[in-house]
């Protein structure tokens, strides 16, 4: 077996924390051979909760969680670490749009850019969940340039997951039968799922989505709409925002960053935009990406049609003030 890998959940008081510290310690991510070190950072006033969460951690009897570290020290969390997920931040509330949270948020990742830059090993693949997820990211790499840009990243996979379950539902198929929902852009109301280039398996043989939905008016009306939303719809529903998908989708994240894409199957992820699509550079967009040795790629070439087009411009404009904004709050 090899050394501990350091991984780092902040928030780790925190509800998504909850089940995201149980999935990566009993191997969800870096795999059943691989021993960890949990490294569990929050504020001050949640130190008491987070040794409540470190006892039941101990009781879960992981045998791959090797040491667990709980602290509020930003200079202790960040140390020599191989992996991050960064999901501490104030969640939305309802009524409220993710951006609502920037100004708040957005210092948090300024700080922890600069604890990664200072702490982290080069090499560390971090990935932000707290909100505004894709701003928050494009801050942290900012404050943390020794680190590369490619190794920071936006969960948009949440939004892939509740798109593919959408489809498979309508089709009574099992999830896993869904492949290549691709969402573009930000995670926010004006992301676009975009199922032009999914497919499903279907009575034994794979299939467009497209043509085996056979129902445009859904496909770009209310499917679009209803992932778009679906994070308000849960809030709404549990005066709380997701938590238990949002782990599970954080590391699906990781799993696929760490082990890769399997063979003809994209995943979505915020990215630094290098301009690919037409779309803006310096932010962080959700692209489509295969993942091979801990290194993504976008996926290229894929038709893009006037419908695509006005929607992915749409969420890119908007990831672009958010930048301004968020670059302003910092510099403050
Ligand atoms: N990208 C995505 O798909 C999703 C993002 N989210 C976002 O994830 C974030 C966390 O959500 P929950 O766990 O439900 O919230 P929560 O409120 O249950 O937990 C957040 C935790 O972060 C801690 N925290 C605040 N500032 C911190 C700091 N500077 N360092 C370390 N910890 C800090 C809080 O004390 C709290 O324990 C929110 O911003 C939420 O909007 C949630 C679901 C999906
Ligand atoms: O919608 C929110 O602001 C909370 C959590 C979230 O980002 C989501 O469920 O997609």
């Amino acid at each position: 077996m090899s050394e501990p890998l350091r991984v780092l959940i902040t928030g780790a008081a925190g509800q998504i924390a909850y089940s995201l510290l149980y999935m990566v310690g009993k191997g969800d991510v870096f795999g059943p051979n691989q021993p960890l070190t949990l490294i569990m950072l929050d504020i001050p006033p949640m130190m008491a909760v987070m040794e409540g969460v470190v006892m039941e951690l101990n009781d879960c009897a992981l045998p791959l969680v090797r040491g667990i570290v709980a602290t509020a020290d930003e200079d202790v969390a960040f140390k020599d670490i191989d992996a991050a997920f960064l999901v501490g931040a104030m969640p939305r509330k309802e009524g409220m749009e993710r951006k609502d949270l920037l100004a708040a948020n957005v210092k948090i990742f300024k700080s922890q850019g600069k604890a990664l830059d200072k702490h982290a090993k080069k090499n560390v693949k971090v990935l932000v969940v707290g909100n505004p997820a894709n701003t928050n990211a494009l801050i942290c790499s900012k404050y943390a340039p020794s680190i590369p840009k490619e190794n920071f990243s936006a969960m948009t996979r949440l939004d892939q997951n509740r798109g593919q379950a959408q489809i498979a539902g309508r089709l009574k198929v099992p999830i896993d039968h869904v492949k290549n929902v691709v969402i573009w852009g930000n995670h926010s109301s004006t992301q676009f799922p975009d199922v032009t280039h999914a497919t499903v398996v279907i009575g034994g043989s794979e299939k467009k989505v497209y043509d085996a939905i056979n129902d445009e008016t859904w496909l770009k009306g209310d499917f679009i709409s209803t992932v778009q939303k679906r994070g308000a719809a849960v809030i709404a529903a549990r005066k709380l925002s997701s938590a238990m998908s949002a782990a599970k989708a954080a590391c699906d994240h990781m799993r696929d960053w760490f082990q890769g894409t399997p063979e003809g199957k994209w995943a979505s992820m915020g990215i630094y935009s290098d301009g690919s699509y037409g779309v803006a550079k310096d932010v962080m967009y959700s692209f489509p990406v295969t993942i091979q040795n801990g290194q993504w790629k976008i996926v290229q070439g894929l038709p893009v049609d006037d419908f695509a087009r006005a929607k992915m411009d749409l969420t890119a404009k908007e990831l672009c003030e958010e930048r301004d904004d968020a670059l302003k709050v910092c510099e403050a």
